[in-house]
């Protein structure tokens, strides 16, 4: 890679000044840090680079309009570092994960003055498998593939998130009941976080565009307003009836013990309110999910769940 960079990073990487590549802002251009970086993005590799300078700027901001604290964000697959120059502007520090060795070591270059200052640490793996900093907020551009896993890996650190996904994901993240977006991602999400969609964001701000649209959701951690006694059997219980989100919960519940891993389903429909096992999970609160599986928990002998 560093054989294709251009003149414009020659000379200039002695680590000792951060680069600007725009005077009036201050900011590095996306454009240009991918031409230093000399690399066109590989959508196998989930890279998608953000070159639209006023959706880069907002990332943060939607971050800094909600006070949250951004003394250490933690990017997750920071690329040829545009937002991350961004996080450190509007931020005290930065961890930023990248897997791609290649970019690691672009963004150890690039950022070396940051680095040396102790305001950026890159590290280089799997952001689902390397260990997670303390950190007081994330603030990334999410590889596509593994968003999902990603977005449960950090939901349960009870830290604000604002985060890119795909524009569908994003809708049913902070789908509210009885919406046609409403489903197993919204119940488990809101079990850790308010999640709304701030900002859609179309291909077209990417290099190279991803073939779906885009969208950025901001999450702000709290405690659900139910209890449940234990969490992995509701996580299960809700993967379970929601592979039948269009039957009764009656049936739904019936139909998935193996998913649920309930011993004896029937006893939770019969103890279970009427009304509720009529209705289509669809239209059932998180609350009712949260009632429902502790009686489940307490009368339908739980075992191991899928
Ligand atoms: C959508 S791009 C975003 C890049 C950059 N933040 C931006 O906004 O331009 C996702 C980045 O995550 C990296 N990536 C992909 N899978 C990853 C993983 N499992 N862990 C860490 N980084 C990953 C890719 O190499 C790519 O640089």
């Amino acid at each position: 890679m560093n054989g294709e960079r251009t003149r414009e990073s020659e000379g200039e990487s002695n680590g000792a000044t951060p680069r600007r590549d725009a005077p009036e802002t201050g900011a590095r251009d996306p454009d240009a840090l991918l031409r230093r970086a000399g690399v066109r993005g590989d959508p196998n590799r989930d890279q998608h680079f953000l070159v639209d300078d006023r959706v880069l700027d907002r990332l943060p901001e939607y971050a800094a309009e909600a006070n949250v604290d951004l003394s250490h964000v933690l990017e997750i697959g920071a690329g040829t570092g545009a937002l991350t120059d961004r996080l450190l502007a509007a931020g005290e520090r930065v961890t930023a994960i990248e897997r791609d060795p290649d970019l690691a070591a672009f963004l150890r270059d690039e950022f070396a003055a940051e680095i040396d200052d102790g305001r950026l640490t890159v590290v280089e793996g799997d952001a689902l498998e390397v260990e997670l900093p303390e950190f007081t907020a994330s603030v990334s551009n999410l590889p596509y593939g593994p968003s999902s896993e990603l977005a449960f890996r950090l939901l349960p650190e009870k830290r604000p998130l604002v985060l890119m996904f795909q524009r569908e994901f994003a809708e049913r993240m902070a789908a509210e009941p009885g919406t046609d977006d409403y489903g197993r991602l919204s119940v488990t999400a809101g079990h850790y976080a308010d999640a709304e969609v701030v900002e859609p964001v179309p291909k077209e701000a990417f290099s190279p565009p991803p073939a779906v649209q885009s969208a950025v959701v901001r999450t702000t951690p709290r405690d659900p307003d139910y209890e449940v006694d234990d969490e992995d059997f509701f996580m299960a219980f809700l993967k379970a009836v929601f592979t039948q989100r269009r039957k009764t919960m009656r049936n739904a519940v019936r139909n998935t013990a193996h998913i649920s891993g309930l011993g004896d389903p029937d006893a939770v429909v019969e103890a279970a309110d009427e009304d509720l096992m009529s209705a289509r999970a669809g239209n059932v609160t998180p609350a009712e999910f949260a009632d429902l599986a502790t009686l489940a928990y307490e009368v339908g002998e739980p075992g191991d769940p899928q």
